[in-house]
Formats: structure tokens, C-alpha cells, sequence
């Protein structure tokens, strides 16, 4: 035990140096501050547990960044140093409590301040004259950047002295170099006209030039100073911090705006809100709020620990965001026909991955946002939520810039588009969470039943307000027959491994595959030749399919007509028709011969099942087209049968009304089978922990998601508790039997193997005439009157 932690934090301690000399040094870093900040979260908990392995050389005690031996090395009156940052309000509270403590309970007034993301500088005056600037460095020792500060703008080279307002003698202030996020978008493209590498951020970029060695280079690069601290000074003239704000402002020295002196830490927190919405309206890129006790006498009692105040503290806002530009529109079909633009973006890196596409969901939000090609625009991510374009700068926009246009024709089919705009009194919202099942759907809903959060997984959803749709009613549209192919291959509906969308592409293509049915007359033979992409740890991989990776194909593909009737059914994309309603369908009716010839009214009689399902379901078994396309699959042997269930089994609703997440990896069962079966019990299998998570089962190595649960106080279950607790369910033979024994399709690998992973970009929203939320629907029987 005690040997692998002592490994544990060797290999800690290494990752951190690496990502530490990447960041600092080489400006260029290869993962996200979060999981930078969960690195070093986890190294500061194992040392925490045991000290004994505690070392001076940690970098949990050193300031992050190092001196550039070009450069001249110089030391620090007073050191810089870092700060303790958090993610979460409750530490914010805790941090309050600390520092009360250490003043006897004496309430402590704030200042908070938008923590800029640039790189830090000491500015050193003397007699009002600068005399030299200096970087961060180790914290005591910094590069002297003197030469290049001097080409800073709003860097004043002497400070105003005035009768009210002197300057002392000695004195340091301290502040953020940065760039705006403009200038980094046209530096950056510059630099790479140079045939350099661009820099993934305005702070890298930042960071990198203020340590070249040619001012003019430095000159050139519009590097901007807000001020935000102190050093030394003599004789120091103020009490407080805000205080000593004010004497900079009649120095000459430039603050932001945004500084606000709160009293307690209720009003700090309520300014972090208030912070986080104006964020991407800013000019520059910010990624938290730094909160410091004001009064400086407080600041002596509280001190400093080897690597930060204890006056100080960093909130960070869970979403990142960058800046970048947007340099094109592109109009994608959905499986259901619907157009989704896709904005095509400079490549930007944002919570650990390089980005240049986003959706931009539907026309509205284009108008919306009052997009123009050109534009310099916000990218929102945070954690696994698909990018976001939150913001467009309108002061950046170039002269002349035109608006983004609206398609008349299907890109890809070029039949006229049709427009359906949402009734009166409707709005429309997306989950923005990929791993949510509700992320695919257009939801409709009256106005005032619109959801604060994704009712499936509680995450952050899109709301469309008005909501038109710009739709290619060609049912053959290529891209729709593709749309439709991927989904019923996908993971969730018949999961079928290897064909994903680089395969379905070319099959439709080359003209050999159209509906589901013709996938089962597919040989190996048709395959050879045909390109695939494949998961290689993060990565895609292009590969050529070779005769091994076609037999196997072919073979996934008829070991599919052993799926369950569930599965099939929800594969076949029937409006309002998504996993959850097929289950009970597919339930009540045992086959598709016993559901094609249900009527509406046999239908709606099934527990779950409303109106708007129901009639969704007989249109579509009764259209010529769609019924020809289930005989087909019928001839081709897709038939899957089960025992019916008797009516309102109440066991089986278990998990009614709950939102469970499964993370890690399990022993007896699969995570999907684990997710199939709280979808039986009448849960929701959600993939982000909030707190409207109900619990969540950890199995072994449950990284983020458990620690968010702890975080929450969400109740966490193991697997062995979960199916003890699925047994309870034990009178339904479907529970049963799914806790006993693994389903039949499943292979015994411990996790299901996943399909080609499809590009978040390929939009899979389809308008929600012919998808709508059946999910939603499910949720709650009286509220399918809602949908539409
Ligand atoms: N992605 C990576 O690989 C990687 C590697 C190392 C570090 N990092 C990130 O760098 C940070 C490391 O922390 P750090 O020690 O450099 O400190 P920090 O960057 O979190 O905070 C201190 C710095 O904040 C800046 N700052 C901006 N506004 C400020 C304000 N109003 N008042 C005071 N300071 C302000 C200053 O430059 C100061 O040096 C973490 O956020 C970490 O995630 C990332
Ligand atoms: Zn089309």
C-alpha cells in the first residue's frame, strides 16, 4: 500500500513537471487548467495524507514558473506568488471562515477582481521613474523584461506625482500582461504566416512574447497591463487596498473597471455570479474572480503559506472560454431533414481540445447573436459539454462584414427548403450535454413549462425562443439516409460495432446501402477498399477496412438481429420514439407484427404512452413507405419478439423519477447493461453528476463524476449496493432476469465496445416534427399534452 502511494505521488509529481515546463516555459500546454487543477488537487490530497512524503521540491510548494536563462535573472523585494484557487462556492465560504478565524472573528471587507488571463509583471519605480519590470518567474527570482515592458502602452515609463496624490519614493506595482482578444486572433495569424506554430490562448501567446528577446517583436504584438497589486513601496502611503487602487488610478496607472469592494462573503459570491455573465462581453479573457481581504493590517496578521497568501483566493469558473473567429457558415442535414449550421472557427483550444467547428443550432440563435462572417466570438466549454459560441464582439467586427445567410436549397440534395416556424405560445430547448440523450432532440414545449435545466440530465440547455426551422423535405436527401443509418447503428439503438460515419458515408455513397434492410445484404467483398475511422485512445484514426475488419463488420451487423425488439424499434426513428418510449412499448406489444397493427387507441392505453406518441407510432406503421422498410427488415430476419409484460407493473418503476449516473468500470456487469436496466426500472441514465442527481454508482476508478457527487453530497453507490437495491424490483422478470444475467447480446468484454464515435459536429438534431423529445414525453405522462 504504502510503496504504491509513494508511486502514486512519484508519477503525480512528474505529470505536474511536465505540464509545469510546457505551460511556463514553452508557453504551449497540452491539457486544460482543469485538469491541471485536478492533477495537483489530488497530489496536494495524497500529501496531505501523508506528510512523511512530503517534499521541499513538491510542485504543490513552489510557484509554478521558472526564469529564462537568456534573459538577465533578477530578485524580488517582495516575492510574487501564487493563489489558491477553487471551483466551488462552498470553499469560497471555507476560505471565509479560515481567514475570520485567523482574525479573531473580525469580519474582513473584499475587493474582488477579475482574474485576467495574461501573465503577470512587477513594475518597479523609483523617484516616479520605472526602472524595471520583471516577470513572475519562480516567484522569488523573475526575468527582467525591462526592454519590452517599455513597449507596453499603458505601462507608464513615470508616474503623475501630484500635491494630493505623491509618489512614494519606492514602488512596485503589480499587474496582468495581456492581449485583447482581437489582437491575439491577428498576432496569432501573423505568426503563423511566419511559419511558426500558432499559440492556443491570448495568455500563452502573452506569456511568450513578453520573454523574447527583440523589443521590436514585442512592439508589434499590442500587448496590453491592467494593474491588480502591489510590492514593495516606500514609504506605502495607504491602509487598504482599495485605498491604494485609488492612488494608482492618480498615478496614471490603469485597473479594470471591474473591481467591486464587497463586505461579507455572501456579497462576494453574489458578484462572482453577477462577474460570470458579463465574462464574455469583455475584451480579454478571463478565467475567474480573485477575491483579497482589503485591509492590509489584515493581510500581515494572515501571512503567506511557501506558496501563496492566505489573504487571497481564486474562484474559476468551471467553463472555459477563448476567443477566436469565425470565418464561415456551413448548413448540415439532420437524419430528420433539419438544417443545422455549423460554424467553421480558427482553431481554438479550450478545455484540453483543439476546436474549429460549433454548432450554432438554428437560425434564430445566428440572428440572435447577430452573427457576422469575420466576427470575433466567444467559445464556451465546460467539461463534456459540446462547445458553445456564447458572444460575438461587435467593437472587433471588420468594416464591411456581411451577415450570415439563410440556404434556399438543400446543400447537399439542392431541393427548395422548406421553413416551419414554432406555434405561438411554444418555445423549443436542447440539452447541451453530448452525453445526454436529450442532447439529439429538439424539444417543444408551452412557454411556461420550459425546463431551468435539462429535465434528463440536469444539465445546461439552449433555449430557442422563437425557433424556426429551415428543413429538406426530400425524404432520399443522401445526408438524411445517412443520418438515419447512423442512428439506428449507434451504440444506444442497435450497436453495431465498425460502422460508423466514414463506413456509412461511403455505402451510401457507392449507392449500396439505403435503408436499414440493405445493411443485412451487405458482404464482406463490398467493404474491401472502403475507409473507417477508428477510437485510438482520444484520437480517430482513418484505416483502410481490410478482409479481417469486413468479415468482422458483416458479422456485427447480423449478430444485430439478435437485439431486443426495444432496441430496433427505437433505431427505427419514429418521432417521439426514443429509448425510454420504445422500452415500454416494445414491452406492452411483444413484436413488430403486435405493434404495427396496434390502433392509436390500443397504444395510448399503455401506461406512458399519450396521445401525441401514440399517433406518431400508427403514422408511421402505416405509411407506406416506412411499413415497406420493417417488412424488409422482417424478410432480412430483424425480428425480434419478447414476453409481454402485464400492465402497470409497479415494481418496475423502481427508479421512477430518478436520475442516476454510472461511472467507472464494473465487474458483473456492463455500464450500458447497468443503464439499460435503471431505464427499465423507469430511471433515467443521466451522464453528468449535478444536484438533481439521485445517485450514482461508482465502480472502480470513478475519476471526475464521483468527485463531483462527493462534492455535491449526492449519494454514491457501489455496484454490489445497486443490484441490491435493482433486486428490490425482483417480482418484474425483466428486472430480474437483467440483474441475473447478462443480456444475450452482449460480448463478456467488461466494457461494450464502442461504434465509430461521430463527429460532434454532424449534427444529429433532426427537426422535431419527425424526432421531437420522446424522452421528455416519457418522463411524465401528463405532460405529453405539452408536446408537439
Ligand atoms: N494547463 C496546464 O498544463 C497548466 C500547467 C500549469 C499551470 N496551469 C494553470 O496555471 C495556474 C497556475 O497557478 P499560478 O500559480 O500560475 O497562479 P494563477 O495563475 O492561478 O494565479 C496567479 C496569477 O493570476 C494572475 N492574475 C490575474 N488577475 C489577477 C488579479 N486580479 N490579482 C492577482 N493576480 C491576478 C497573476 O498573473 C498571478 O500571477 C492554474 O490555473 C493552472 O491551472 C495550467
Ligand atoms: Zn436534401
Amino acid at each position: 500500500m504504502a510503496a504504491s502511494v509513494e508511486k502514486k505521488i512519484a508519477d503525480l509529481r512528474q505529470q505536474i513537471n511536465h505540464h509545469n515546463q510546457l505551460y511556463y516555459q514553452q508557453a504551449r500546454p497540452e491539457i486544460s487548467d482543469r485538469e491541471f487543477d485536478k492533477l495537483l488537487q489530488e497530489l496536494i490530497d495524497l500529501e496531505k495524507q501523508h506528510p512523511e512524503l512530503l517534499t521541499a521540491d513538491s510542485p504543490t510548494q513552489r510557484v509554478g514558473g521558472d526564469v529564462q536563462t537568456a534573459l538577465k535573472p533578477v530578485s524580488h523585494a517582495v516575492p510574487m506568488m501564487s493563489i489558491e484557487n477553487t471551483y466551488s462556492e462552498q470553499e469560497v465560504r471555507a476560505f471565509d471562515e479560515r481567514v475570520k478565524k485567523s482574525l479573531d472573528d473580525a469580519q474582513p471587507a473584499y475587493v474582488l477582481e477579475p482574474k485576467i488571463d495574461g501573465t503577470s509583471i512587477s513594475l518597479r519605480y523609483e523617484e516616479g521613474v520605472l526602472v524595471l519590470a520583471a516577470t513572475r518567474g519562480r516567484g522569488n527570482v523573475g526575468d527582467d523584461v525591462t526592454i519590452n515592458a517599455r513597449t507596453i502602452g499603458a505601462i507608464p515609463l513615470r508616474l503623475t506625482s501630484s500635491e494630493a496624490h505623491t509618489v512614494p519614493a519606492i514602488v512596485e506595482v503589480r499587474g496582468e500582461v495581456y492581449m485583447d482578444n482581437a489582437d491575439f486572433q491577428l498576432v496569432n495569424k501573423e505568426i503563423v504566416a511566419d511559419g511558426e506554430a500558432p499559440y492556443a490562448n491570448p495568455r500563452n501567446l502573452t506569456a511568450g512574447t513578453l520573454r523574447r528577446l527583440d523589443p521590436k517583436i514585442v512592439a508589434r504584438r499590442k500587448l496590453r497591463f491592467l494593474a491588480h497589486g502591489l510590492g514593495q513601496v516606500e514609504p506605502n502611503p495607504a491602509r487598504s487596498y482599495w485605498e491604494w487602487m485609488q492612488l494608482l488610478r492618480a498615478w496614471g496607472l490603469p485597473l479594470p473597471k471591474e473591481v467591486k469592494h464587497v463586505a461579507n462573503v455572501d456579497e462576494a459570491i453574489e458578484q462572482i455570479h453577477a462577474f460570470e455573465k458579463i465574462r464574455p462581453t469583455l475584451p480579454y479573457m478571463t478565467d475567474g474572480i480573485v477575491m483579497k481581504v482589503d485591509a492590509f493590517d489584515q493581510r500581515d496578521r494572515l501571512g503567506a503559506t511557501s506558496k501563496a497568501p492566505r489573504w487571497v483566493i481564486a474562484y474559476k469558473y468551471e467553463t472555459e472560454q477563448q476567443p477566436t473567429i469565425l470565418n464561415s457558415v456551413d448548413w448540415q442535414v439532420g437524419k430528420g431533414g433539419s438544417l443545422t449550421p455549423v460554424g467553421r472557427v480558427e482553431p481554438v483550444f479550450i478545455g484540453g481540445v483543439t476546436v474549429s467547428n460549433v454548432t450554432l443550432h438554428n437560425i434564430d440563435q445566428i440572428r440572435k447573436l447577430d452573427l457576422h462572417l469575420g466576427d470575433t466570438v466567444v467559445i464556451e466549454r465546460a467539461g463534456e459539454v459540446i462547445p458553445y459560441l456564447v458572444q460575438a464582439i461587435k467593437e472587433k467586427r471588420p468594416a464591411g462584414a456581411k451577415t450570415v445567410g439563410e440556404p434556399t436549397q438543400c446543400p447537399t440534395c439542392q431541393t427548395d427548403v422548406e421553413r416551419e416556424a414554432l406555434p405561438e405560445d411554444t418555445a423549443a430547448y436542447r440539452c447541451l450535454n453530448h452525453e445526454c440523450s436529450e442532447y439529439f432532440e429538439r424539444v417543444r414545449v408551452k412557454k411556461a413549462k420550459l425546463p431551468a435545466a435539462c429535465p434528463i440530465c440536469a444539465g445546461k440547455i439552449e433555449v430557442l425562443a422563437s425557433g424556426i426551422d429551415l428543413y429538406c423535405p426530400n425524404q432520399d436527401c443522401p445526408d438524411q439516409i445517412k443520418g438515419r443509418l447512423l442512428w439506428y447503428c449507434n451504440r444506444s439503438q442497435m450497436d453495431i460495432e465498425g460502422v460508423g460515419d466514414k463506413l456509412v458515408e461511403q455505402l451510401v455513397d457507392k449507392g449500396l446501402v439505403r435503408t436499414f434492410a440493405d445493411l443485412y445484404q451487405l458482404k464482406a467483398e463490398d467493404l474491401s477498399g472502403m475507409t473507417s475511422e477508428v477510437e485510438q485512445g482520444e484520437k480517430l484514426v482513418t484505416r483502410t477496412v481490410g478482409e479481417k475488419v469486413a468479415n468482422k463488420v458483416v458479422e456485427n451487423i447480423q449478430k444485430s438481429k439478435g437485439q431486443k425488439l426495444e432496441r430496433l424499434l427505437a433505431g427505427l426513428g419514429i418521432h417521439h420514439v426514443g429509448n425510454r418510449v420504445a422500452h415500454v412499448i416494445a414491452g406492452a406489444f411483444g413484436s413488430l407484427d403486435a405493434i404495427a397493427s396496434a390502433t392509436a387507441e390500443q397504444l395510448s392505453a399503455v401506461n406512458e404512452i399519450g396521445d401525441v406518441i401514440a399517433d406518431s407510432v400508427r403514422d408511421f406503421f402505416h405509411n407506406e413507405s416506412s411499413l415497406a422498410v420493417v417488412r424488409a427488415l422482417q424478410a432480412a430476419g430483424v425480428d425480434p419478439k419478447q414476453d409481454v409484460k402485464k400492465a402497470a407493473d409497479v415494481a418496475s418503476q423502481l427508479f421512477a423519477g430518478k436520475t442516476i449516473v454510472v461511472t467507472g468500470s464494473m465487474k458483473t456487469m456492463t455500464r450500458q447493461q447497468i443503464e439499460e436496466l435503471i431505464v427499465q426500472l423507469g430511471g433515467k441514465a443521466s451522464g453528468s453528476v449535478s444536484k438533481k442527481t439521485s445517485f450514482v454508482v461508482a465502480g472502480e476508478e470513478a475519476g471526475s463524476k464521483l468527485e463531483k457527487a462527493r462534492e455535491l453530497g449526492v449519494e454514491v453507490l457501489t455496484e454490489e449496493q445497486f443490484i441490491e437495491r435493482a433486486r428490490a424490483a425482483a417480482p418484474v422478470d425483466g428486472a430480474a432476469a437483467a440483474v441475473e444475467t447478462p443480456a444475450p447480446t452482449q460480448s463478456s468484454s467488461p466494457e461494450p465496445p464502442k461504434p465509430e464515435r461521430p463527429k460532434s459536429v454532424r449534427p444529429k438534431s433532426g427537426r422535431s416534427k419527425s424526432e421531437g423529445s420522446s424522452t421528455k414525453a416519457a418522463k411524465n405522462a401528463d405532460e405529453t399534452d405539452s408536446l408537439f
